[in-house]
């Protein structure tokens, strides 16, 4: 039997930076159709700012064996609607995954293959256990990066096929200086 070695690292817990990880960026750029608000979209697409960027280490599609990754979700608003990551389910449905708040202030939107959402508010310190089957995406409602770790099984894998068409049932924005988790209007089964 060869066993792997066993790692550990220092998650940098001002910036979230993982040494050693694999970094991913993703711009506004690449969240086109995501967004509710075309128009305040095209318009900070000209400055295309970096909406998240994610932090992995990430082992062969083994079952039984664990990624982790930290992710960075910058403050900022499309319209009314807050930064969100892009947000998908499991290749492997069935695969569970654990989230752990870092720094900043935000939440998690989860939804069911029927589109029943259910919105989990994040901040230091909160662990969100996402069930099998259920899609996520994180959100930032405050005014500095909302960092966070996730845990997921190694053979969990990534769909975004239905959320990208889709998207989620709810939307989460700001009005009247308030976070709002609402019906998304443009949300259809
Ligand atoms: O894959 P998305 O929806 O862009 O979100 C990024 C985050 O989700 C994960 O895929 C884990 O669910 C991580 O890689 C990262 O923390
Ligand atoms: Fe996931």
């Amino acid at each position: 039997m060869e066993y792997k070695k066993p790692l550990g690292v220092d998650i940098d817990l001002e910036t979230g930076v993982i040494p050693g990880a694999q970094k991913l960026v993703r711009r506004l750029s690449s969240l086109k159709g995501y967004f509710l608000d075309e128009k305040a979209y095209n318009e900070l697409l000209r400055e295309d700012p970096v909406v998240y960027e994610v932090y992995a280490i990430e082992q062969e599609e083994n079952d039984g064996d664990l990624n982790f990754a930290t992710t960075v979700l910058y403050p900022g608003k499309v319209g009314k609607e807050f930064f969100f990551t892009k947000g998908h389910s499991h290749a492997k449905a069935d695969r569970a995954e654990i989230y752990y708040g870092i720094r900043g202030k935000g939440g998690m939107l989860l939804q069911t293959p029927e589109g029943k959402a259910e919105w989990i508010p994040m901040g230091p310190g909160t662990v969100v256990y996402v069930p099998p089957y259920w899609a996520h995406r994180t959100v930032n409602t405050g005014n500095e990066p909302f960092i966070f770790l996730a845990v997921y099984p190694a053979d969990a894998g990534h769909d975004y096929g239905s959320i990208a068409e889709k998207g989620f049932s709810k939307i989460v924005i700001e009005e009247n200086g308030e976070v709002k988790v609402v019906n998304n209007p443009r949300w259809k089964k």
